[in-house]
């Protein structure tokens, strides 16, 4: 056992909120002030859609000393992700309310991010700067980003996470589940790798599908839009300035000096408490 859950796991069960970004959905749990709960074990039952909750990541909020909170991402395969753009928004949406305040930082494995209330029902999140070198994205070995030595010239981008995006005329005429599956385990990626699918409608407007290491077709990715909206700009074809059309809906990234900015709604859904014995049944 990674964590000791023995504190969560009373009568009571282990209280969760579930929230989306775009239809993004994530549990997320608050580890603050208690010993962390998460194993990849219980990552797993958690994110099974028929016997736990269900969800596309896990958020896990952690006491941190330089920032509002820590926050760790999971998979619903039990493997980690060093960024979630989504689940960032989702619980900065939290973490904000509880301050009362604007803005606050952050710490993920992505480093540390700010987030801020940008209005309207919005959360805008300071994703940091693209990843443009083969062993920060990371590639196997020494090459450029862009076109990658896989068919379809896909460009690659990482955003604290690998991300291999194809630029296509007509992103629904992609069969995603077959290409999203061949390309996260292709031996390019040595830790895997989100697949976007990226048709550019306009200089301004994007439209995007991804496939989501861990082996899942998403509604939206917010680290993904960044990375897609890097490789269009890169190559020319969109401003640095975008929309991002997802199956879930709109994000807006902004990629300026200082990191890609994205903005998007956060909702949250329910409050939950898992029954013990989902716990014990993950060895937690
Ligand atoms: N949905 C996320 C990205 C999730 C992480 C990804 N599956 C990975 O393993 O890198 C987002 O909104 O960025």
């Amino acid at each position: 056992m990674d964590g000791d859950s023995s504190r969560l796991a009373g009568p009571e069960g282990l209280r969760f909120l579930k929230m989306h970004g775009l239809g993004n959905d994530f549990v997320v749990v608050d580890a603050r002030g208690r010993p962390d709960p998460v194993t990849p074990a219980l990552a797993r039952a958690l994110g099974d859609r028929h016997r736990g909750v269900g969800f596309d990541q896990l958020a896990v909020i952690r006491d941190d000393a330089g920032t509002a909170a820590a926050v760790d991402f999971w998979n619903s395969d039990g493997s980690r992700a060093a960024a979630c753009g989504n689940a960032t928004r989702c619980v900065g949406r939290l973490l904000l309310a509880e301050s009362g305040a604007a803005g606050l930082d952050v710490r993920t494995g992505r480093g540390i991010l700010r987030v801020e209330d940008a209005g309207n029902g919005l959360i805008r999140v300071n994703m940091g700067p693209p990843e443009l070198s083969w062993d920060r994205v990371p590639l196997a070995r020494e090459m450029a980003l862009d076109p990658l030595p896989i068919a379809g010239g896909p460009g690659a981008a990482g955003m604290g996470n690998p991300h291999c995006v194809f630029v296509v005329p007509d992103v629904n005429a992609v069969d995603i589940c077959v290409r999203g599956a061949a390309v996260e385990h292709d031996p390019l990626f040595p830790e895997r790798t989100n697949v976007e699918f990226v048709q550019v409608l306009d200089r301004r407007t994007i439209r995007m599908r991804v496939w989501e290491r861990g082996g899942m077709v998403t509604f939206a990715c917010g680290s993904g839009a960044c990375a897609a909206a890097v490789v269009t700009a890169r190559r020319g074809l969109t401003e640095r300035n975008v929309t991002v059309k997802l199956d879930g809906g709109d994000l807006g990234i902004d990629w300026r000096e200082d990191g890609v900015w994205m903005t998007g709604p956060a909702t949250l859904v329910f409050e939950g408490r898992l029954a013990p014995e989902i716990l014990a049944g993950a060895g937690a």
